[in-house]
């Protein structure tokens, strides 16, 4: 980060933002806590500056492709781009509880219960993703955040990838986390973006439940060849099914592993008479529902200009002021919060 990028936000960001303390900081990333001032909402703000961003500049471009097609209840939702000739400033849905990575750490390891109830979340969340035609690529505890209800929010598409064909076409980035990389993606070869994920969900179920990973090395090349090997210790604590869902996804073939429709309905995830997992519903996408026509025309008030001038305004989906607005003004009221919005002018 450079220090010039800490003194100045862009004006667009002061104006209708206090940006609080930093909550996050990843390789070409900081992410700050912010108050959208309108609606009094948390939101974080990823900060990126262009200059530091070198080759990486195009990743940012494919989160954002990928954050703006992805509309789903366990998917960070995005709320706002604001762009600069030097910067990037992604205005994301806060996610209170922090990383599911802090969470395992201050339990030791999850009870099997909340594991399948965490895991369920993040299999039709990868699952949505794929039927998108998108690869995370980037599967790990750190980016699957807990929501004020404590449930989960994936986070982090800058490694996201979107294949013509998500099923068929060919990928060659080595990327990702070495310790959730699947064999066929540390050894080089072409692969699929949907079976490498569904290898990095294995090893993110059994950190879940075991509290450490399955292969782990400090020395780099011996990490790789215990992945490539793909042999690990199954704690005798684990339940059988658990275990066999582990072997399922740490298939060192990708043809022999589990798909995610297999994951979907298998017994430890549909187990202790779990109702089936439930296909996505396209009204979960927000931009697919009836318009909140009171949140509209509250909003139309604020802004001063008549209800028919606003709703195109909502329904463009720009990512912009409106957008931020009416997506924090359906949050809080489904939070049961009632927001009052000034009159701007
Ligand atoms: O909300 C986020 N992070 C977050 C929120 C709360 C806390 C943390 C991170 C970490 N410390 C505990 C509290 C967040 C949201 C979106 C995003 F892209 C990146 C990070």
């Amino acid at each position: 980060m450079t220090k010039r990028m800490l003194l100045q936000y862009p004006p667009e960001l002061e104006k209708r933002y206090t940006v609080k303390e930093t909550i996050g900081s990843g390789g070409f990333a900081k992410v700050k806590l912010a108050i959208h001032k309108a609606t009094g909402e948390k939101v974080a703000v990823k900060v990126m500056c262009k200059d530091s961003l070198g080759e990486d500049l195009h990743r940012v471009q494919l989160e954002i492709d990928a954050l703006k097609s992805l509309s789903h209840r366990h998917i960070c939702q995005l709320y706002e781009i604001i762009e600069t000739p030097v910067l990037f400033c992604l205005i994301m849905e806060y996610a209170p509880g922090g990383e599911l990575f802090d969470y395992i750490i201050a339990r030791d390891r999850l009870k099997e219960h909340e594991a399948v109830k965490f895991f369920r979340q993040i299999a039709v969340a990868v699952a949505y993703c794929h039927s998108k035609g998108f690869i995370h690529r980037d599967l790990k505890p750190e980016n699957l955040l807990l929501d004020e209800q404590q449930n989960l929010k994936l986070i982090d598409f800058g490694l996201a990838s979107k294949p013509m064909d998500v099923k068929h076409q060919l990928l060659h980035t080595c990327c990702g986390s070495p310790a959730y990389a699947a064999p066929e993606v540390i050894s080089g070869q072409p692969y699929i973006g949907t079976e490498a994920d569904l290898w990095s969900m294995g090893v993110l179920l059994y950190a879940l439940l075991c509290g450490f990973l399955p292969f782990d090395d400090d020395n780099t090349a011996t990490l790789y060849r215990l992945i490539q090997e793909g042999k690990y210790k199954v704690p005798d604590r684990l339940s059988k099914e658990s275990a066999r869902l582990i072997q399922g996804l740490l298939q060192v073939d990708p043809k022999r592993r589990l798909t995610v429709t297999d994951l979907l309905t298998h017994p430890w995830l549909c187990s202790n008479d779990r109702p089936p997992v439930q296909p996505y519903d396209i009204l979960e996408d927000v931009r697919m529902r009836d318009v909140d026509m009171d949140v509209v025309q509250q909003m139309a008030v604020h802004f001063g200009v008549s209800l028919s001038d606003m709703h195109p305004l909502v329904v463009n989906w720009a990512f912009d002021k409106y957008t931020v607005l009416y997506l924090s003004m359906l949050k809080a009221k489904e939070n049961g919060k009632i927001v009052k919005l000034s009159r701007l002018w």
